[in-house]
């Protein structure tokens, strides 16, 4: 299978600040690409430009040879996109909007395929506005889908939905890939992406630090370790006088890529400056892991 999607150079500005310098990567026919960062590390961006909605400063977008601009958008014809919100008309009902999104080719057969593979059926016929936020998603993701397009480029698409939804989602957007269905998605659940994705590109502060498999990226992971103390503020300050490299992840420590020694080193630094150790666990090589090691020196949020 050959490359649906081709970012070269990206560069892209809002007033004085550069957000993107000179984003490369490619989505291969087929693949599910997660696309990760921290708040503020320029996903969205991204994913507008690559959908001709945003202007760009540097470097050129292609969609199967052809190239996708504000001004040129032909390429977009075979392609579906959810970014950041919903646009959800409130007196339509689910299926409305769906018809009305749907291109006239076998129009009927695709809204109700959609329907049913989103297990919406119940509700569809309803107004959207009264759907709760979850169902709202649903009907985002399904408008993205509904023309079968080769690429769907999704921005956060897990956001509001139950445990259940997001495993049918992984199960349809994995099938549809298995037929040649090109994915970009971002999300901050890397758990998730890890069961979904096959390629993972790691963005910060508008650069691509990382283009891997996941299955390389998780073994890159590395051993961590998470710590849980009664002082989280102490341990922050022991830990980096002892120049340990460290996260903290749900309010526990978390030690990367830890070499043999560091744990105790850490360890003994913690004792050293009298926090409590409440437990210590090793985690399992992990795409969180191989993240929080690449992009650990930038905790604090891009204004
Ligand atoms: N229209 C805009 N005008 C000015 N600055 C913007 C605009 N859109 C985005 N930015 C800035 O560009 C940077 C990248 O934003 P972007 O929304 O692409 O990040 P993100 O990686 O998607 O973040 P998050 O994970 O929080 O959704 C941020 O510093 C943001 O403030």
């Amino acid at each position: 299978m050959g490359t649906i999607l081709t970012v070269d150079h990206l560069d892209k500005s809002f007033g004085a600040k550069q957000v993107l310098h000179g984003v490369d990567f490619f989505v291969e026919e087929g693949h599910i690409v997660a696309l990760v960062g921290p708040n503020g590390a320029g996903k969205s961006t991204i994913m507008k430009a690559i959908l001709g909605l945003i202007p760009v400063d540097g470097g050129g977008i292609d969609i199967k040879g052809q190239p996708v601009s504000i001004t040129s958008h032909q390429a977009l014809r075979n392609v579906g996109a959810l970014i950041e919100y919903p646009g959800i008309y409130p007196f339509l009902s689910g299926r409305q909007q769906l018809q009305l999104f749907a291109n006239q080719h076998n129009k009927q057969t695709n809204v109700d395929t959609i329907i049913k593979a989103m297990g919406m059926g119940k509700y569809i016929d309803r107004p959207a506005k009264s759907y709760s936020l979850g169902m709202k998603q649903k009907l985002g993701i399904a408008q993205a889908l509904v023309n079968n397009p080769q690429l769907v480029i999704l921005d956060e698409p897990m956001n509001g939905l139950d445990p259940q939804a997001v495993k049918d989602l992984r199960d349809l957007l994995r099938n549809l890939a298995s037929h040649g269905t090109s994915f970009l998605i971002s999300s901050h659940i890397l758990s998730e992406l890890e069961k979904l994705a096959d390629d993972v590109l790691i963005l910060n502060h508008g650069q691509i630090v990382k283009h891997a498999t996941m299955k390389a990226l998780e073994a890159a992971g590395g051993i961590t370790y998470k710590i849980a103390v009664d002082n989280l503020d102490q341990a922050k300050a022991a830990l980096t006088m002892a120049k340990s490299k460290f996260s903290v992840v749900d309010d526990a420590i978390t030690l990367l890529d830890t070499a043999p020694g560091e744990l105790n080193a850490a360890l003994y630094a913690l004792v050293n400056a009298g926090v409590a150790i409440n437990t210590v666990a090793q985690q399992a090589h992990d795409l969180e892991g191989a993240f929080l090691a690449m992009v650990h020196d930038d905790q604090k949020e891009e204004a």
